[in-house]
């Protein structure tokens, strides 16, 4: 007799895709379209997959990306592709998604022309759901970037990224654009995200610990073993 009961990240993601589901029916009952903005990375994809059969206007919904890897859509690493292939299926198909990345061949390159296609999104965003490594960043808010200080304070809704720690040049919504929602969800799993989160949570040095800027938004904080 295999065990179906479901694992605690399992439940975990459900209950952030009702949260969200929620968060987007109570804000369509009042205006026309609803934006919701995901992270990429591993941990979302049961979420993704929680939410995307979920009973919602999908058509009046725009679907967009914290951050993404300046890479082609059909990369392995791009958050694009991770979005269509556990997002975007069924019901969800039917919703508007707004990719970070163009045909530039740098990041630099393409920020205006990105910019420009958010700005007529329907912010502030119904809802952030954001994740966050074991530095301390979210997004592509990096301690180790030199653009962090940028990305923390400028007005513009997108930073060019570039960090030695990872592989490839990034796109991130800035913290000010980050900040522009009526909800933030925080999902982690694991001990070793706890106890990140238990140090950000215990201190106040945003430039340490990115994560920093959106703990008191407030933010729901959805964490698993
Ligand atoms: O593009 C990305 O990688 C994400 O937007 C990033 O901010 C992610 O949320 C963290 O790196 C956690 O990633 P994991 O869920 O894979 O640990």
């Amino acid at each position: 007799m295999t065990d179906t009961t479901p694992t605690p990240r399992e439940q975990l993601a459900r209950q952030l895709a009702e949260a969200v589901a929620e968060a987007l029916r109570a804000d369509l009952a009042t205006r026309e379209r609803a934006l919701l903005v995901l992270s990429g990375g591993s941990t979302p994809v049961p979420f993704f997959q929680a939410l995307a059969p979920m009973d919602l206007p999908w058509a009046r919904i725009e679907v967009t990306l914290a951050d993404e890897r300046w890479v082609t859509e059909d990369a392995d690493d791009s958050n694009a592709r991770l979005v269509r292939e556990h997002l975007l299926q069924g019901p969800a198909a039917e919703a508007t998604f707004v990719p970070l990345t163009s045909a530039a061949e740098t990041p630099e390159q393409g920020v205006e022309e990105v910019a420009a296609r958010l700005a007529g999104l329907a912010w502030p965003a119904s809802a952030v759901v954001l994740g966050m490594g074991g530095d301390g960043h979210t997004a592509s808010l990096f301690p180790d970037s030199q653009e962090l200080a940028l990305a923390l304070t400028t007005e513009e809704p997108l930073v060019a990224v570039r960090t030695p720690s990872q592989p490839q040049a990034r796109i991130t919504l800035s913290a000010e654009r980050l900040h522009r929602a009526r909800r933030h969800f925080l999902h982690i799993t694991g001990s070793d995200k706890r106890d990140v989160l238990a140090r950000a949570l215990s201190g106040d040095d945003v430039r340490e610990l990115p994560i920093r800027a959106f703990l008191a938004c407030p933010a729901a904080i959805y964490w698993a073993p």
